[in-house]
This record gives C-alpha cells, structure tokens and sequence, in this order.
C-alpha cells in the first residue's frame, strides 16, 4: 500500500527542483551527499545569493511514509537505505538471524535523518571536551557549540523555555524539537528514582544526567528531518541546484593536490563537474571513506593493494565508532487491554531516555538508555525485535509470546563512550562495490565487561515499589549459547549481551577530525576539500549522534563562509544558455526554474583535462 501512495509522489511538492547535470558544469561549491548534514551545509552556503552550489545526491525524494512518526520501523531495507551489512566477525551477531548485521544508512533526500528514530539528545560537555583536544581546538568544546545547537534548534516546549533549561535552546531554527509527554512513563521514572537515579525535565543542557520523557525531532505532526528542515526551503533559492539519483564515483585531484571536482553516474552515464571553491564531502560514515580511498585518500598499503594511486596516505576509515545496543527486557505483569490505534504522527511507542552513571557522584555518563512501553502489544514488539534489530526468530518469538497479554518494557542499551573501534575499507576499487564494514563490536574487552556492569545497575530498578507492586520481572531469554551459565552473574550478563546485540546506528568518526581532517574540517595534505558529516566526529557522544551531526554541519557551514567571505564570488555568467542564469521567481513551487549549467571548465579553471 505504501508503495501505491508513493507512485502518486504526494510530497514531491515540497522538495527542489532536481536537473540532471552535464559534462563540465561548474559551480561555486559541490556537496556530496544531501543527508543530514550536506542538506545544512546546502542551505547555509546559499544564504549567499552570490554563491552557486551544488548538491549531488545518490537518492530521490522521500515519500509520505518517511514523514510519520508511526511508521518508522518500516523504512530501512527499503530504497531508501543503502542496505549495507556487516562482515562477518564469527564473534557478535550470533544469534541473529543471518549472522551479521544490516547497518542501515538513508539514501535519500535526508539521507539517514529521513530513516532515524527522532530521539533528540546531544550528549555530554565532556564528549564535545575530546573533540575539542582531539581538534586542538576550543571552539569545538560544548560551551562554543551551544549557539549552534541553539541555531539549529526550534524548541517548542514552553515548559522548558521557561525553565531554568530554557536558555540551551533554540525557537528559531530548521528542526522544529518537541517533548514526548504522555503519562505512561511517569511510573517509570519514579521507580528509578526511588532507586537512585536523578530525574529531569531536560537533558540536553550538556552536564545533566538521569531520566527523562525524551524531546523528539518531531513538529507540525511530521518528521524533521534535514531534507524537512533544510532541503525543503531551498526550492525557492535560485543558487541551489540538485542532482538527485546521481552517485558521485570519485573527487578529482589536480597534480597541487586540489580538489576540483568530481566524477558522478547517472543512467549509466559518467561526467565530471567542476568546483571553484570547494568540494565538501557529506556522505555519510560509510560512503564518505569510501569515496576519498576511491579518490586516493587513505592508507597507503590499502590503496596500493587495490591499484589506486595515493594522493594522501591518512587513516581514512579507520577508528569506527558506534553505539552497540544490548537488547534488555522486563516484564510487568499483565496489561489485558488492547491498545488503541495511535496517531501516526506520534512516535509509536510511550518512551522514555536514561543517560546515567553506576557511581551517582560522577558527573559524566556510562550508559545511555531508550525505553519502550509496550501494553499487550506484541506487534510492535515483533517490529521492534526482527525488523528493527535483526534478532534471531527464536528470540523473538520468546519476546512475543511474553508481550501477548502483558506490559513490557524494552531497553534499547547502550554503552556511552566505547572503547572499540571499527573499519571501512574498500571491496574493491570499483565504485559501484559497497564497503567493506568491520564493526570491530567488543573488540575492546573493557566493552563487554562494562556493558554487564552497567547493565546491573540498571536492573537494580526491579527492587522499586512499582517493579515489586505489578511483579516486574528481568527476562532471561533462553540463549542457546548462555545454556548452563549462572543467571545473573557477570558471565551470564556478558553472554547475553553478545547474543542480543545489534547496532543503534549510530556510526561515526570514520574520517574523524584529529588524523583525517583538521580542525576546520580540510582533509589534510589536500586543499579544497573537507568533510561534513557523521564521519568527522573525532569521538561518538553519550547520545543519540543525529544532533551531533547538525551541530558539527552548522558550524562547519559557518567556517566555510567565513573562509571565503574575502573572496567575492561574481555571479557567473553562463556560456552556453544565451539567458542570464537568475531565474524567474517560480509561481509555482513544484515547477521552479532549473538549474542551469553555469561555465565551462577551460574558462573557469584553465586546466588541462588530460591530467585529470
Ligand atoms: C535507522 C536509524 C535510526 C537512527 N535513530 C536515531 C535517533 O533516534 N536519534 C539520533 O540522534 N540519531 C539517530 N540515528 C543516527 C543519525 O540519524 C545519523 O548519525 C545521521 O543522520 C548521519 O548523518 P550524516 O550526514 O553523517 O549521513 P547521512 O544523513 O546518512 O547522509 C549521507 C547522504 O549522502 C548520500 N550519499 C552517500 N554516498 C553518496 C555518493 N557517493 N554520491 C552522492 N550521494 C551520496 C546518502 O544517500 C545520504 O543521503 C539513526 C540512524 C539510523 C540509520
């Protein structure tokens, strides 16, 4: 049904124009990528009407399904992710049903901001105090981004604007921010605090820890994606250009070691397009690797191995970082009533977040917890368990048969800074290969132990009154590898923890700032050239990243501009199409103006192609 509305493009009103591109385009800046943050960095560079960008994207438009709250479980292992997987490590993902894990990424207007699951928290000072040392640089500390959380930010949420925690936020930026308020986590909360966690309104003030309803990138009952916040007000802006369903296979590299643009596909055609300022690489944790190893940027031995000629030998896609999720559940007594259809604009399940420490005098957090409530709701448990993590069938029908006729509370569990670290590499040096993706989940041992420590301090929460009142009880699931091992023992929590693991998506650091890019996000020993995205956080935060990510594109948007504010770019005149390029103000907004092609290369750059 879903795939009936979307042939009726019932959205396409809202997004920009997208033209295909030609052989030798040039433009002031190329964004690759109009995920998360290349969509930021799209709409602030055009700020300047004096600029021509453009952004190339490997995906189209979302359609209606991506905008409800309700029906995100239904969007990864669709088109619009790039459905990558895991190797192979014969040591995580046992019991999943294949093996390895689906890494999903949104390839899509959007990209992953378009797939993700609203939950908007942006971790702690301390997380922003290592990107800070790792950049050798103040600005990146929690204290300088605040201004561009709160730029990025349209809290509306009076309670909290009128609180103490108001002034950490923003009420008029592009992601319109709301409190999930609804009463059933009440009883939650206050079980954990009669055990000894704080509980708190707000916990994006950067030093808060505790429990918390959870604020959502959730408003006017849509999602707020990127492509919602950015991407959309663009159509309207005569120096944004678009090409979507348009992949770009490699950055071309003059003998300076100048990015000067790039090589892309689309309908099996290849072009090159041109950047006079800058090429900004936004492709995610995974792809934006991929392309500069593609392009010659990356560890030497690798490139070699695959033929591929070395522009700048750096740890490109070494240091992969993400947040594994220990799947924990409780079980709390009956819930006989079946719950009523919700509103698909709201997230489908009462939640709630934790973000807490097992000593309660630390001030930085150990773990990070999401919480669902589940009354006699056993569908959306089997979303939740197989579609959503890919968890062995046996598994899941355990947790269906349990949540048939009682309430549930599933914790999605997270260790908050880990300490192991993954690989993309290259499969091959074929652009239409997918990556190679090592996880390296609890290659770091201290991983494994700490999450079953961390894991017994949450559970200490089953000595509560409400836990004892309704019978709340942890679930041992029968894990055939954990067959024989004492429940609740440390050994026991590390079995369970290996067995009902997967991904909460939150890869980054892939390209990170510190070793790959400087402090201003350059690719180092390359010149026009930086990367936006996920990959450039130097370390993961104590959160869900999707926040990280906007706050690291506004600023480095902001860089950007500021590098070439001494360099005024005239408005190009176009060559071939014989009218000025400004386009007419578009009456309608589902037919502006296309871009059109802007100078040819010879007279922009003067460069010999043949080199290229
Ligand atoms: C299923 C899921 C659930 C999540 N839930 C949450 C959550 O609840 N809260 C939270 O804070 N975070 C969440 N996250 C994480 C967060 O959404 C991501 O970390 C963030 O969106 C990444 O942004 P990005 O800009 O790095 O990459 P993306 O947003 O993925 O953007 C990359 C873009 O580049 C495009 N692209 C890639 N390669 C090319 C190429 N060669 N040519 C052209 N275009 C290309 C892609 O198609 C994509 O549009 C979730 C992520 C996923 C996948």
């Amino acid at each position: 049904a879903l795939l009936v509305l979307a042939a009726f493009s019932l959205t396409a009103y809202k997004w920009p124009t997208s033209a295909p591109v030609t052989e030798g385009e040039v433009y002031d800046y190329i964004v690759v990528g109009a995920g998360t943050a290349g969509s930021v960095v799209a709409n602030r560079l055009t700020e300047n009407p004096d600029v021509q960008v453009l952004a190339i994207e490997a995906g189209g438009e979302p359609a209606f399904e991506t905008e409800y709250a309700g029906l995100f479980p239904l969007l990864t292992k669709t088109n619009y992710d790039w459905n990558y997987v895991s190797e192979d490590d014969g040591y995580t993902a046992q019991y999943h049903r294949n093996g390895y894990l689906d890494l999903p990424s949104g390839k899509v207007y959007g990209g992953s901001s378009t797939l993700h699951h609203f939950y908007y928290v942006r971790g702690h000072a301390n997380d922003y105090k290592a990107w800070a040392h790792a950049a050798g640089d103040q600005s990146w500390s929690f204290k300088n981004l605040l201004p561009y959380f709160k730029k990025s930010e349209r809290l509306e949420d009076e309670e909290i604007l009128n609180s103490a925690t108001g002034k950490y936020h923003g009420t008029n930026g592009s992601i319109i921010i709301t409190r999930e308020l609804r009463d059933s986590p009440l009883k939650y909360l206050e079980a954990f605090k009669e055990v000894g966690h704080n509980v708190v309104d707000d916990l994006n003030t950067g030093d808060t820890l505790g429990f918390a309803r959870p604020m959502f990138t959730i408003g006017d009952g849509i999602r707020q994606s990127s492509a919602i916040g950015y991407l959309s007000p663009l159509k309207n802006r005569p120096n944004f250009h678009l090409a979507k369903e348009t992949t770009v296979d490699k950055i071309l590299i003059d003998e300076n070691k100048n990015a000067i643009g790039v090589q892309a596909s689309a309908n099996g055609q290849t072009f090159n397009i041109y950047a006079r300022r800058e090429v900004i690489v936004s492709a995610g944790t995974f792809n934006s690797p991929k392309l500069l190893m593609l392009s010659g940027i990356g560890p030497k031995s690798h490139l070699e191995s695959l033929g591929i000629e070395v522009v700048a030998d750096l740890p490109v896609g070494q240091n992969m970082e993400d947040h594994v999720t220990a799947f924990l559940v409780h079980k709390l007594g009956e819930a006989s009533e079946t719950p009523a259809p919700e509103n698909p604009s709201l997230f489908p399940i009462p939640t709630f977040v934790g973000v807490d420490a097992v000593d309660k005098t630390q001030s930085h957090p150990d773990y990070v917890t999401l919480n669902l409530i589940c009354r006699n709701n056993p569908s959306n448990l089997a979303l939740l368990c197989s579609s959503v993590f890919g968890l062995h069938d046996d598994v899941c029908n355990q947790l269906i048969t349990a949540g048939t006729g009682n309430e549930i509370l599933a914790t999605v569990f997270n260790v908050a800074r880990p300490k192991s670290r993954g690989e993309v590499v290259l499969r091959s040096a074929d652009p239409k290969d997918t990556p190679k993706i090592y996880t390296g989940y609890f290659s770091n041992s201290e991983d494994l132990e700490n999450n079953a420590a961390y894991i017994e301090d949450f559970i200490k929460v089953t000595n509560s009154s409400f836990f004892r009142e309704v019978g709340g009880e942890t679930m041992y699931f029968d894990l055939p590898n954990c067959r024989g091992l004492e429940l609740n023992t440390r050994e026991y929590w590390k079995c369970y923890v290996l067995n009902m693991m997967d991904t909460t998506f939150h890869y980054s650091s892939t390209c990170r700032m510190g070793s790959v890019l400087d402090a201003k996000l350059k690719v180092l020993g390359v010149n026009k050239l930086r990367v936006v995205d996920a990959s450039a956080m130097p370390n993961t935060v104590s959160a869900n990243i999707n926040a990280a990510v906007l706050v690291l594109a506004e600023k480095a948007a902001d860089m950007i501009k500021k590098a070439h504010k001494a360099q005024p770019t005239k408005p190009p005149k176009p060559t071939k199409p014989t009218k000025p390029t400004k386009p007419t103000e578009p009456t309608k907004p589902t037919k502006p103006t296309p871009p059109k092609p802007l100078l040819t290369l010879p007279k922009i750059l003067g460069i010999d192609l043949a080199i290229l």
